[in-house]
């Protein structure tokens, strides 16, 4: 077996203090498959369903148990800037293999701070609304690269609800509110057209605004629906009922939030490199506790990875994804057409990896607003993929594939987690991939360098059957 410079610690089903893989130093080796798998990995819980559950918890009516939350970048930057805004969240020992439990505890909300967004989209456009209920000012910054995500919506949503913001007129962090306790609602219009968080973040403060909240979308185009879908029903589960009377167009009522007790999913986007790898190597690759009804939008890779040439296999709350041969196994992937407007945007990296390795041209198309994400991933997959061999091209809103022949080379993460779950992928079918930062990954799953490993092979202590190999 080829042996790789990973010096990384052995897989632990979590350490408190050591979230980020910053053991790896220099780039990264992408591991090549050797053989088909045969894989079983439980996965960490959802980055969207943590930090929604955390924002409700934070305005409920008492205190809330989340169990099995994700603890990455994105969940413990909402959590400290929770904390420094009133509320409580203490950690309680619970039964999940990756961390401990959260019990939120809601407070007073209190201004006179200062908030670190990370990257995270969903903190710098979750918190703003609820940071404004809170008597004080409160400052928000980030990561230079989120210096660069728009967040005009949200200043402009704020200003909007009467809210003085002051901020450099760049639409973008930094900038600083200045909350009086409470905020009036009623009518907002926004254009939401860059992210569906701006609506989200909206939603899940508006029960606790004294009239409510009549929100409506202006913009031609409003990515990521099934995420605001999530919002909508992670607030019907705590009584808050959210009406749509046309599409757009969403009612929420002032209400008390409930306090809930919830466990949270595993991440079923993080799923997305795991289940792919098994079109790739060939074999099978297992993910436990798939929920059986979900918001998430990675349940859509049960659709798209079958439009590749995989069996999607479900047994009880194991989903198996079985990739036949495998492209190693001489088995070539189908590309694919995506419709107009990929819903599932969040995905996109992944299926344009494998698009990259497919024997027929692919067109992923409807994905315009991720040049808002991380990076303006486009960009950043078309750069990546093309100085491998690739042939892609880029257009406004899509990306383009032929198939093409990739040699070794450089792989630049760019700050993205999913970026680097893209280069992994490819470099299981091509040998000499370096990843420049794969620590990226603890955005949203520090564990995944072990657990890629792991799924090859690699570290028989990790909680994956290494059975196959
Ligand atoms: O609300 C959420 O949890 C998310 C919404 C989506 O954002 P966009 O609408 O900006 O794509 C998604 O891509 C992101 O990863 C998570
Ligand atoms: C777009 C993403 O993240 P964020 O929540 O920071 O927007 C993502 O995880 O793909």
């Amino acid at each position: 077996m080829q042996v790789f410079r990973y010096s990384g610690p052995e897989f632990s089903p979590y350490a408190e203090d050591d979230l980020a893989p910053e053991s790896i130093q220099g780039p990264w080796p992408a591991p090549t498959a050797t053989g088909p798998l045969k894989a079983t990995l439980q996965l960490p819980g959802s980055k969207s369903l943590t930090n929604r559950e955390l924002v409700l918890a934070a305005l409920a009516n008492g205190p809330s148990l989340l169990r099995q939350p994700l603890h990455s970048r994105d969940t413990d930057l909402m959590v400290e800037a929770l904390r420094s805004l009133g509320v409580s969240i203490e950690e309680v020992v619970g039964a999940g293999t990756f961390g401990s439990d959260w019990l939120v505890t809601p407070g007073e909300l209190e201004g006179g701070t200062s908030i670190d967004c990370g990257l995270a989209g969903t903190v710098m456009r979750f918190l703003p609304p609820l940071a404004a209920l809170a008597l004080g000012p409160v400052a928000f910054d980030g990561d230079v690269a989120a210096r660069k995500r728009p967040m005009r919506t949200t200043i402009d949503a704020l200003r909007g609800l009467g809210i003085d913001v002051s901020d450099d007129g760049r639409g973008a962090l930094p900038f600083s509110l200045y909350g009086t306790g409470s905020i009036a609602g009623g009518e907002l219009s926004i254009d939401a057209s860059a992210s569906s968080q701006f609506v989200s973040g909206l939603l899940l403060a508006a029960p606790r605004f004294d009239n409510g909240l009549t929100l409506r979308h202006t913009g031609e185009h409003l990515p990521s629906l099934p995420h605001i879908e999530m919002t909508i029903v992670a607030l019907a589960a705590r009584g808050v009922i959210v009406e749509s009377p046309e599409p757009g167009v969403w009612v929420v009522p002032h209400t008390e939030i409930q306090a809930l007790d919830v466990d949270i999913e595993p991440d079923l986007s993080n799923a997305g490199p795991f289940l792919a790898a098994a079109l790739v190597a060939g074999g099978t690759v297992t993910i436990e506790h798939w929920p059986t009804q979900t918001t998430q939008v990675g349940a859509n890779l049960v659709e798209f990875l079958p439009r590749f040439g995989a069996t999607v296999l479900r047994d009880g709350t194991s989903l198996t994804v079985d990739g036949g041969a495998g492209i190693l196994g001489g088995s070539p992937l189908t590309g694919i057409d995506t419709s107009d407007e990929l819903e599932v945007g969040e995905l996109a990296p992944v299926l344009v990896a494998l698009a990259a390795l497919a024997g027929s041209p692919s067109n992923v198309a409807g994905i315009g607003h991720l040049r808002g994400h991380e990076t303006d991933r486009l960009a950043a997959l078309t750069t990546e993929i093309n100085a491998l061999g690739g042939n892609v091209t880029e257009q406004p809103t899509a990306l383009e594939l032929e198939p093409s022949e990739l040699h070794a080379g450089a792989w630049h993460s760019y700050e993205d987690h999913r970026m680097a779950h893209a280069g992994a992928i490819l470099g299981l079918a091509v040998d000499g991939i370096l990843i420049d930062d794969i620590a990226t990954t603890a955005k949203t799953l520090p564990q995944f360098p072990d657990l890629w490993l792991a799924m090859l092979g690699h570290t028989p202590s990790s909680p994956v059957d290494p059975a196959g190999f």
